[in-house]
């Protein structure tokens, strides 16, 4: 088995070192794991269950002040599953991967995907807020009101910035950036099978029910029979470039997987002007990374068998 974990790309993170430790971990318990599936919704949960990270505990808080949870999951079948808008879950990437197994759909959102994992035992009702999230939407003074109070308050906000910070305009200040690239991912191969998850809390400064790439199939994550992908970043633009599905595509095409990293983000570049980052696995086992933010952490494991 052979697994690669990333921590979202985005601004040089202030705890490297801690977070690396948690994306190493991520990845050796993963790693342990018998099929590319339980590989990567294992290593998912660790780094869902860290505060350090924008998933599970810890997520961004949208303009209501509600935290909701969004992930996906697919395998090299061309089987996914997809959740999104969850409050008070804290393992979307088990969520999707019960959306993928036990129904015949893909894609389930807010009040039905929490029922849902709740009626087949995953926890729901967890306190995702962490003390690093609290500070920050204390400081924030979001509108009440409703949404065209909170639309006018983050229409100058969101997307001034990249998931991290760094400027595409004036930023919007440290507190309001800051760990929003956190989101997590991992692509697993073990043999000829492959797959792929991707979980997030979304980004900061968005409205109440805002959706990003994450549970999108072939935007924030991807998998066919020639390679698994995971990305993170600029959720709007991840989504409408397609870039999991596009970077599958060059390897599909011939590209190793560090080419095709490279050329997904390359052109993401070029079509959006946002930033992003990729991680991808392909079938014959060869790792590729690729992100255009100052940082993108990853961890890689392997398990012979
Ligand atoms: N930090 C991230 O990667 C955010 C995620 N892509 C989203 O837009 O929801």
């Amino acid at each position: 088995m052979q697994l690669l974990v990333h921590g979202g790309a985005g601004s040089d993170p202030a705890d490297p070192d801690a977070r690396q430790a948690v994306l190493e971990q991520a990845a050796d318990a993963g790693v342990e794991r018998s099929t590319p599936v339980a590989a990567v919704e294992t290593a998912v949960t660790v780094l869902e269950s860290d505060p350090r990270f924008n998933a599970g505990v810890g997520s961004a808080v949208q303009s209501d002040g509600e935290i909701r949870t969004d992930a996906g999951i697919m395998t090299d079948d061309r089987t996914v599953g997809a959740v999104c808008s969850m409050p008070g879950v804290e393992h979307a990437i088990s969520v999707a991967r019960l959306v993928m197994e036990e129904t015949p759909h893909g894609f389930v959102s807010g009040e039905h995907a929490v029922a849902l994992a709740d009626a087949y035992g995953i926890e729901t009702d967890v306190d995702l807020w962490s003390s690093r999230t609290r500070e920050k939407w204390a400081d924030l003074e979001v509108p009440t009101g409703g949404p065209k109070p909170q639309l006018e308050w983050i229409r100058d906000r969101y997307g001034q910035s990249d998931p991290a910070g760094s400027s595409r305009n004036e930023p919007a200040g440290e507190s309001a950036t800051s760990h929003d690239h956190d989101t997590v991912g991992a692509v697993a191969l073990d043999g000829n099978a492959l797959a792929a998850a991707t979980s997030t809390g979304g980004r900061w400064l968005a409205l109440a029910g805002r959706v990003g790439d994450v549970p999108q199939v072939g935007a924030g994550f991807y998998c066919s029979p020639a390679a698994a992908v995971s990305a993170t970043g600029a959720g709007e633009d991840i989504a409408r470039v397609t870039l999991s599905q596009r970077t599958a595509r060059h390897i599909e095409r011939g590209c190793d997987a560090e080419t095709a990293t490279t050329l997904a983000i390359e052109e993401f570049a070029e079509l959006t002007g946002a930033t992003a980052g990729v991680i991808a696995l392909d079938a014959r086992g060869t790792l590729g990374s690729a992100y255009n933010s100052a940082a993108m952490q990853t961890a890689r494991a392997v398990r012979e068998r």
